[in-house]
């Protein structure tokens, strides 16, 4: 994640309200994926498509969050095996659903929230550097879990998961927490068959079946991407006609599902304001029912639509 959003702090506060004319409930998309998958990649390849990558944070409509942010502070018992490679990442308990709950809860209320930065040198939460989240149009929320906790997983309004094959990501993972996160060869094999690998059939893997997109080959997948581009696009350009992020998220799930053409809904959804983005979401459905024909990207038939 781009960190030109760091403030040095004493704390971790969050929920900081912005004057009510100001207030806007975020779109809020789940990116997950196995380690290594690229998720980071393709949300960075989001926000850069999207023009966002080198605006100033406080301007931003779209901001991408890792889930790293909220693993939980180890006991010193935990530092140490954490040091000698046998603690393990990988599992639920390892991350604090709550405060993750907490501040997604927040950020959806539209209010400005600040979330440690995470040390892969020290495995700890990093309280000196926050990152503050402005608010924004789209969220991106990515991470290895973030579809494993029900309740976090039924904040999303659309989930994508990054599915790139294992041998892949093993690949790129050995040179990248030697590189940039200062481990050896020894540790990060001994740690990925320990912990990684099992906790990813048992943890990661298994919420696949609630993405409402699967992007096979993550950031090679130009053309996943763009749709997902485009249809980020659309949501900005014409949340306006439609007012509220439900409005939208319902407008657009369905479209995903293949029902906005099928009849009234879609069309009462759509009434006396979006004729236009009706028309626009679908061209885009069509586009995307050719393209998951051809492989490129699979389009679930998941109906969770947002509780809120
Ligand atoms: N399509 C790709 N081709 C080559 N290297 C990639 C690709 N996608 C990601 N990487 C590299 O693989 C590593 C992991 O990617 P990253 O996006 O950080 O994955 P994740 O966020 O899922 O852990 C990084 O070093 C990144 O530069
Ligand atoms: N102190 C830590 C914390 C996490 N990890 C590993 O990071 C992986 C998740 O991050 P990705 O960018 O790869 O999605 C996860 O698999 C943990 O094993 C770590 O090594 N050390």
């Amino acid at each position: 994640m781009d960190n030109t959003n760091k403030e040095k702090s004493d704390g971790f506060v969050n929920g900081d309200a912005v004057p009510s004319e100001e207030i806007k409930s975020p779109f809020l998309i789940g990116v997950a994926g196995g380690t290594a998958s690229g998720k980071s990649t393709v949300c960075k390849k989001i926000m850069e498509q999207l023009g966002q990558a080198e605006m100033d944070h406080t301007q931003r409509q779209v901001v991408s969050i890792s889930q790293d942010s909220f693993y939980r502070e180890l006991t010193p018992a935990e530092k140490l095996k954490a040091q000698k490679s046998k603690f393990n990442f990988d599992h639920p308990d390892a991350f604090n659903e709550e405060l993750m709950y907490e501040t997604l809860q927040s950020i959806l209320k539209g209010h400005k929230v600040k979330i440690p930065s995470y040390d892969y040198r020290t495995n700890s939460l990093d309280f000196e550097n926050m990152l503050v989240i402005y608010p924004a149009d789209v969220v991106l929320f990515e991470g290895i879990l973030v579809f494993y906790f029900p309740k976090i997983r039924d904040l999303f309004h659309m989930k994508l998961f990054v599915d790139t094959d294992s041998d892949t990501r093993l690949a790129r993972r050995v040179p990248r927490d030697i590189n940039e996160r200062g481990r050896d060869l020894d540790a990060v094999l001994t740690q990925y068959m320990t912990f990684v690998k099992p906790a990813f059939e048992e943890f990661c893997s298994p919420t696949k079946k609630f993405a409402d997109v699967i992007i096979p080959r993550g950031a090679d997948n130009t053309v996943a991407i763009d749709l997902i581009v485009q249809h980020i696009r659309d949501f900005l350009n014409n949340r306006s006609y439609l007012g509220s992020t439900t409005n939208m998220a319902l407008y657009m799930n369905m479209d995903l599902c293949g029902n906005v053409g099928d009849g009234a809904v879609g069309a009462d959804a759509a009434s006396g304001s979006g004729n236009g983005t009706y028309n626009a979401i679908r061209r885009f459905s069509t586009l995307c029912k050719e393209l998951t024909m051809k492989g490129n990207v699979f389009f679930e038939t998941n109906k969770n639509l947002p509780h809120h």
